[in-house]
């Protein structure tokens, strides 16, 4: 790379960063999605040396729950906001250099969504630990704005428009109209508490532990909203027997699956009813011409959206790439000054 090349590089360098609970997501200004990891770190934990990072992102999901004692697999954004402060900064200093290609003189302007019902001193978390892993200067905007003007929503128009993001840590429901949000709810349930009521599921009815990655794997394989009587799955699951001791295979199906998580769908489902109830008559209307746009990677469990559909009556939508679209939609108001202003928060 030249000089000229360089020097350009530092003022193209802004980001938008979608840091979930689940996935960490980088667009660069004029690149677009460049970076997309599990927002998971391996710690290693030994009294000499104070909490050395060993790995960032898939590398380190593929540790979680198979460390030794002295290394820890951190997922440190819990419920959708920042539970290990220094763990999240490791983890974004590594993914901002990485984008940047370790060039450490560069400190870009950084962009980041988080959910609708964070408290000042969340934001705040969030803000510093930006600042701390190299960013000049921090914008935050709510996840489910960044949803709509990610799914290519009209957010200036004088119409509404309501989004279901349904992440790892939060379900966000949002009703936006003139690039504001008009009512909002953020539910802390979403795929995580699915991954852990089929833990549950699995040991109470079969006596069989499963960790958090094999949860995820049925239920992103298996799991789903609404029964489809011509169609039951069915997956060997593999886990240890908690009378035994030993390693136990067993074959799990998707109606059982269905029920392990039909209590976070149900809080889904009515947290999205309440929404409806809320809104402002007129915009009401315009929902019931333009539907409900479902994203996020919970917008991926299988017949959710024809769930919803049934339950409210309304056309529902599932955005082109779920897990993509808040980070899309971060990254496209670097591009527009006009937008930006209209849609950050303090
Ligand atoms: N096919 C699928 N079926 C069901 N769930 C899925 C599927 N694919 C991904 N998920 C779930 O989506 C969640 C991650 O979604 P996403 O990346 O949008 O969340 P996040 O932005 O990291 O979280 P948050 O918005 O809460 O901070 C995980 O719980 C994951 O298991």
């Amino acid at each position: 790379m030249n000089f000229i090349d360089s020097f350009l590089g530092v003022f193209s360098s802004d980001l938008a960063i979608d840091l979930g609970t689940a996935n960490t997501l980088v667009y660069v200004k004029g690149k677009g999605i460049v970076l997309s990891e599990p927002s998971v770190v391996a710690v290693r934990t030994d009294n000499r040396t104070k909490n050395r990072v060993l790995a960032v992102g898939l590398e380190a999901k593929n540790m979680l729950g198979r460390t030794p004692g002295n290394i820890v697999a951190i997922r440190p954004m819990r419920d959708g906001v920042i539970a290990d402060f220094e763990v999240t900064e490791a983890m974004l200093r590594h993914f901002i250099h990485k984008v940047h290609n370790r060039r450490t003189f560069v400190r870009p302007r950084i962009i980041i969504a988080v959910p609708s019902g964070i408290t000042q001193v969340e934001k705040r978390a969030v803000r510093e630990s930006a600042e701390s892993a190299g960013a000049r200067e921090v914008f935050l905007i709510e996840e489910p704005m960044a949803a709509a003007i990610g799914a290519d929503l009209p957010i200036t128009e004088p119409t509404c428009n309501m989004v279901v993001d349904i992440g790892g840590g939060t379900t966000e429901v949002a009703v936006i109209s003139l690039a504001g949000i008009v009512y909002s709810r953020s539910l802390r349930v979403a795929g995580d508490k699915m991954d852990e009521a089929i833990i549950q599921y699995v040991k109470r009815k079969y006596n069989l532990l499963i960790g958090e990655r094999t949860a995820e794997i049925i239920k992103t394989s298996i799991g789903n909203a609404y029964p489809d009587p011509n169609k039951v799955e069915t997956l060997e699951v593999k886990g240890r027997d908690l009378v035994t001791g030993i390693p136990k295979i067993l074959a799990i199906d998707s109606e059982e699956i269905r029920e392990a998580i039909s209590e976070q769908i149900e809080a889904i489902v009515e947290t999205v009813k309440i929404a409806l109830e809320q809104t402002p008559p007129e915009l009401a209307a315009d929902i019931v011409d333009r539907g409900i746009v479902l994203t996020g990677g919970g917008a991926l469990l299988k017949n959710l959206d024809k769930l919803l559909r049934e339950e409210s009556g309304l056309p529902i939508t599932v955005t082109e790439d779920p897990l993509s679209t808040v980070a899309l939609g971060s990254g496209k108001t670097l591009d527009s000054l006009e937008i930006l202003k209209q849609v950050i928060i303090i």
